[in-house]
């Protein structure tokens, strides 16, 4: 279990990117949502040890230890597994190379044990056919497959993914997916995006991050029930229809169908003529949060 306890953190120009955040985070895969700009990256790089936070805690128990993360942040590292959301360069050395080479940095010393652990991880993320090959000539998702293997040295209890399928193509998604979701079972896995889907396909338990602050966590299926006989659908016809709509009732999203655009729109009862009752599905309680929390957040008008 990942605790983490009123956590602020302001830069040194002055933006408040995390704004009390606290959030009880437990084994399996969790997901943490939000927009850009919302401090998820924030978040993840306090949590990593790689930033400390203004003010706050963060505290990491699992069966074999209780670390308080910002005091004794070389504990937690040995036990974490990172994954950025963006390596930056890549050396134009082979894979197995460079996570051999990573492996020593991990500590782990042994010719032998090394040999069998990057063996094993590059046949587990699939990449044992091209092992040999630069990683700075690997498409997008085979970067990020090798980000997996870098990540799993050492066998971690904490691993943090940081907007991991932002630009891979569907298939090379389907295929990280279902890598993540193979991860040991007694592991913290954070995985950070602004993916809805993401978060749906993958994590039992979830939290939604907008400016700096946690608006919403749980159960992703019983969040979404919250919104049962709530959601309305109803296609537009014009951008000033729209625009009326937005200024008469709660819209949470709106988007193109087949050509035209649909509103979908959050009330207790049927908001106008023409909405159809939707089930609400996890992406219409995500638009759904975010609208409440900036209609919370923007100063009251007279
Ligand atoms: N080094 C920095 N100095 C100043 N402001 C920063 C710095 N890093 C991030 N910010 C600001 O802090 C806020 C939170 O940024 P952060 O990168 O944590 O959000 P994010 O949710 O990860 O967004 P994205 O999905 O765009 O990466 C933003 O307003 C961002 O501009």
């Amino acid at each position: 279990m990942l605790t983490l306890t009123d956590l602020s953190h302001v830069y040194a120009n002055g933006t408040r990117a995390l704004d009390g955040a606290s959030l009880e985070i437990p084994t399996g895969m969790f997901g943490l949502l939000g927009p850009n700009g919302a401090g998820k990256s924030t978040l993840m790089r306090c949590i990593a040890t790689l930033q400390a936070p203004s003010s706050g805690s963060i505290r990491f128990r699992h069966t074999e230890g209780d670390i308080d993360v910002l005091k004794e942040p070389e504990r937690l590292r040995a036990t974490l597994g990172y994954l950025p959301q963006d390596f930056g360069v890549y050396p134009r050395v082979s894979a197995y190379e460079l996570l051999d080479h990573l492996a020593v940095l991990k500590g782990i010393a042994g010719r032998g044990e090394r040999k069998d652990t990057v063996e094993t991880l590059l046949q587990q993320v699939n990449l044992w056919e091209v092992r040999k090959k630069a990683v700075a000539g690997y498409s997008g998702g085979m970067r990020q497959r090798f980000g997996v293997a870098q990540a799993l040295i050492g066998q971690p209890r904490l691993i943090i993914v940081d907007e991991p399928t932002a630009g891979l193509d569907p298939e090379e998604r389907n295929r990280f997916n279902n890598l993540l979701a193979a991860i040991g079972e007694n592991v913290v896995v954070i995985l950070s995006t602004h993916i809805v889907d993401d978060v749906a396909d993958l994590c039992p338990r979830m939290a939604i991050i907008n400016q700096g602050r946690i608006v919403l966590s749980g159960a992703p299926q019983q969040l979404t029930q919250t919104l049962r006989g709530r959601v309305w659908r109803r296609a537009v016809g014009s951008a000033a229809e729209l625009a009326e709509l937005q200024a008469a009732m709660l819209v949470i999203s709106h988007r193109l169908r087949g050509g035209r655009t649909v509103v979908h729109v959050l009330a207790d009862e049927a908001p106008g003529a023409g909405f159809e009752p939707v089930d609400g599905s996890l992406e219409d309680l995500y638009f759904a949060t975010l609208a409440q929390s900036r209609r919370a957040a923007a100063p009251a008008t007279a």
